[in-house]
């Protein structure tokens, strides 16, 4: 790929991602996504990575005030579900395994930043890596590793 093209490629994957972020897309339309707020910070293409941002919301608090670890596996799954969607769509993308480890805990009145990093894309399988930093990127809070799955049939999915 030219300089050209990886500026273009660039280019288109920031507006998709700019696109599906927007509140009222499909992607924020229903069901759970929408509810923990992601929004877009930056992409790379040549790197194949997305960073999203979260907000702490007083309803995903566990009973310590912090926020509940499914919330941020849920934060996970989306941001690496997504960047595996954005390189393997028009396919279903689904989630084979999450694991996620915490670090460090977040606090009401916080954000945390999810990086995202397509390691390896194989024929049907795609190996993402996540990292979650806290708000002035200073602390890292948790990590994951995820298999998705990308279904050759396409019925099932009411996205693409
Ligand atoms: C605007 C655009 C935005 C786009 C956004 C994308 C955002 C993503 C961000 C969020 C990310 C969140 C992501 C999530 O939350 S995905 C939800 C959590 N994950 C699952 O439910 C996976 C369950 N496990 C399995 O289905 C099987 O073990 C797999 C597929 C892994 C391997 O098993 P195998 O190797 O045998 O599969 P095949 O290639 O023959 O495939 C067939 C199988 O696939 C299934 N299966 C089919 N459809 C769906 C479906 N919709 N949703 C879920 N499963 C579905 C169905 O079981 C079917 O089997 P059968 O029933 O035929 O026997």
């Amino acid at each position: 790929m030219n300089e050209l093209e990886s500026a273009q490629a660039q280019e288109v994957m920031e507006s998709w991602f700019r696109q599906v972020t927007t509140p009222g897309s499909r992607l924020l339309s229903h069901g759970v996504v929408p509810k923990i707020e992601p929004k877009f910070v930056s992409c790379n293409f040549e790197e194949k990575t997305v960073t999203l941002s979260f907000d702490v919301l007083e309803w995903e608090l566990n009973p310590q005030n912090v926020i509940h670890g499914g919330i941020i596996a849920t934060a996970f799954d989306t941001t690496l579900g997504l960047l595996c969607h954005y390189f393997t769509k028009p396919q279903v993308v689904i989630t084979v395994s999450l694991n996620t480890t915490y670090h460090k805990p977040i606090f009401m009145g916080d954000a945390f930043y999810i990086k995202a990093k397509m390691e390896f894309q194989g024929g049907s399988l795609c190996n993402i890596t996540g990292d979650a930093w806290t708000q002035n990127n200073s602390v890292l809070a948790a990590s994951a590793t995820a298999v998705f799955k990308a279904l050759r049939e396409m019925q099932h999915n009411p996205l693409v």
